[in-house]
């Protein structure tokens, strides 16, 4: 049988973690400040349908990225709060995800906006 209550009481910390990545995590706030733009800018050049789709999934693609690289900074930092080459790596890896996302996004930002300013 579905329970929906405990389905809601799932939703909630879910957004719950996000409103805490928001918090504690400075790249997150860089991310929402991109994504406001990016929307606004989608606004102001009355993207396309399939302009949108670009730029939706590349905001996506960001935020993902981020609630699971700020996952497991949490779960290292847990697991191993002294210094150890693996704890490292996993972090760099998780952030390295982060910046070919947001590269991905620049560049499909720059197709989408750069021809509509030089018109
Ligand atoms: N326990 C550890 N052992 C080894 N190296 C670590 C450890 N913790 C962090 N590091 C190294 O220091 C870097 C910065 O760690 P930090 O926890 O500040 O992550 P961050 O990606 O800068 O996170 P934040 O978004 O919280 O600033 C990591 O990417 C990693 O290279």
């Amino acid at each position: 049988m579905i329970d929906f209550r405990k389905f809601i009481k799932s939703m909630s910390f879910a957004i719950q973690g996000i409103v805490s990545m928001f918090i504690t995590e400075n790249n997150a706030r860089i991310h929402l400040l991109a994504t406001t733009v990016a929307v606004a800018a989608g606004f102001y050049f009355h993207l396309s349908s399939n302009e949108w789709l670009w730029i939706l999934l590349a905001i996506a693609l960001v935020w993902i990225l981020e609630a699971v690289n700020t996952a497991i900074e949490s779960l290292v930092d847990l697991v191993s709060p002294d210094f150890n080459p693996l704890a490292g790596k996993a972090k760099d890896i998780a952030a390295g995800a982060v910046l070919i996302a947001s590269i991905f996004a620049i560049i499909v930002g720059i197709i989408i906006f750069i021809p509509k300013l030089s018109l």
